[in-house]
């Protein structure tokens, strides 16, 4: 089949080299070409060539694997002409479909994840993006947050060189850069790191960058929904490389790829990535009512669903059905999924909410006080009054129920049951 040069060309002009920047725009316009072409049933050099001339020979991690997987290539065998034609039918139709209604193979999300995932694997291409990136400064894991116009707060997203002239500013040297973390890519398509500073001076820096370092868990808080997880998840991974600077096998040091998504000891080939224990969160109903206790380290008024990490070899419904047992007495009946979260603290925990159902017939608590301090059933209206609290209740108010915060899984799967209560009492 006749290769065709200007598509060619194009998927060449496209793919990153040395001395190009990789960008989520070209991670797309390459699978665009490379779908067309494909498409189209050619076989496209670009796809078919070694990939160092796509992406230099030095697009290595640091466990020295090679960069970029090759793409599969599709070599048509060349037989009987009048088969090859009909055989090609189906894909003529197909492009004639595609020229007059133009569109792309990848979603921006998609060559965004994509893009992301290129970052994590070149350490020359991911040090690039940080000189056009945003950078989210923490000091000792608090985020450095800023105060908007209208009052609410911000995590300040830096240049790569307004913070180079604030670390030169503080005296420093510049070299903290190196130890920024990617954390993901914004819609404007500019890649996201973090970076401790925790060496120089908070003050000094905080006067410089004109924000304040806040502890997360207040931050957590003050913090729109859409932006609380890009510092948590900030933090944790920093946190992650604070605590895992050593191999456990060797002893020695473990060495980071450029985006810190993983550590790589050359002594024992040890490969280690961030960490995230389970935690299995269980919004309990007899189908009436619904079941939430707290601990005696809980603020005053505040009762949350029950929740517990995952054992090992445990599946999440054992967890839930162990934890729910132990700290409550009762047994579980039945089990719905309803979402996932990251949470930052105490460290990094991966959690799991689900709706749990108990028999109405066995719904006598017998509490664990060792684990908690108090659980108790809620109706319906209870929860509903409940949910209208915006601040907890202060020493000497009378004491009032108080639900976990918006950005908790837990508030959600009440509200989800709240809002599954009031369909049931609609619908009976
Ligand atoms: N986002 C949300 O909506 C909610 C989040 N949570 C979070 O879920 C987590 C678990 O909840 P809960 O069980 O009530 O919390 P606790 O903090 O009471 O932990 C319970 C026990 O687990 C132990 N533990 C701590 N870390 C781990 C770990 N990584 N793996 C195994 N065991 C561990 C602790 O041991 P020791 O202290 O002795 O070391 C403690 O005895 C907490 O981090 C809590 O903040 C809980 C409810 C809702």
């Amino acid at each position: 089949m006749k290769i065709r040069a200007e598509e060619e060309e194009a998927v060449a002009s496209e793919a990153p080299r040395e001395g190009k920047r990789l960008t989520p725009d070209s991670v797309q316009k390459v699978a665009d070409l490379r779908f067309v072409s494909s498409v189209k049933g050619q076989k496209s050099k670009v796809s078919s060539s070694p990939r160092s001339s796509v992406t230099g020979p030095h697009c290595r991690t640091l466990s020295g694997n090679q960069v970029w997987r090759s793409p599969a290539v599709t070599c048509m065998q060349v037989g009987d002409p009048a088969h090859l034609r009909a055989m090609l039918r189906p894909l003529r139709l197909l492009l004639s479909g595609l020229q007059t209604q133009p569109s792309r193979c990848c979603s921006s999300f998609v060559s965004r994840m994509r893009y992301v995932n290129r970052l994590k694997e070149d350490d020359e291409a991911c040090a690039a993006a940080l000189k056009d990136g945003s950078i989210f400064l923490f000091h000792r894991l608090s985020p450095l947050l800023r105060c908007t116009d209208v009052g609410t707060f911000s995590p300040a997203a830096l240049t790569c060189s307004d913070v180079q002239s604030v670390l030169q500013r503080l005296g420093s040297d510049g070299s903290p850069l190196k130890e920024a973390v990617l954390i993901g890519c914004s819609e404007q398509n500019q890649a996201q790191f973090c970076l401790d500073v925790g060496e120089l001076d908070q003050a000094a820096v905080e006067e410089a960058s004109q924000g304040s370092f806040i502890d997360l868990r207040k931050a957590f808080f003050l913090l729109p929904a859409a932006e609380a997880p890009l510092v948590s998840k900030g933090q944790a991974l920093l946190r992650w490389h604070q605590s895992t600077r050593f191999c456990g096998a060797s002893g020695q040091p473990a060495q980071r790829n450029r985006a810190g998504s993983q550590r790589f000891c050359s002594s024992s080939s040890t490969v280690y990535y961030p960490k995230m224990s389970a935690v299995a969160v269980a919004l309990v109903s007899d189908g009436k009512r619904c079941l939430l206790g707290r601990q005696p380290s809980f603020p005053r008024g505040l009762y949350s669903a029950l929740a517990g990490f995952c054992d090992m070899g445990e599946t999440l419904e054992e967890a839930l059905c162990r934890e729910v047992a132990e700290e409550v007495g009762l047994e579980i009946q039945s089990i719905s999924y309803s979402s996932s979260q990251h949470w930052p603290f105490p460290h990094s925990s991966f959690m799991l909410g689900c709706h749990a159902l108990v028999s109405p017939a066995h719904t006598q608590l017998c509490v664990d006080r060792s684990e908690l301090e108090d659980a108790r059933w809620f109706t319906v209206d209870e929860i509903t009054r409940a949910l209208q609290v915006k601040a907890p209740p202060r020493r000497g108010d009378p004491p009032i129920l108080w639900l976990p915060p918006k950005h908790a899984l837990a508030n959600r799967l009440i509200r989800e049951w709240v809002e599954q209560q009031r369909k049931s009492e609609g619908g009976a």
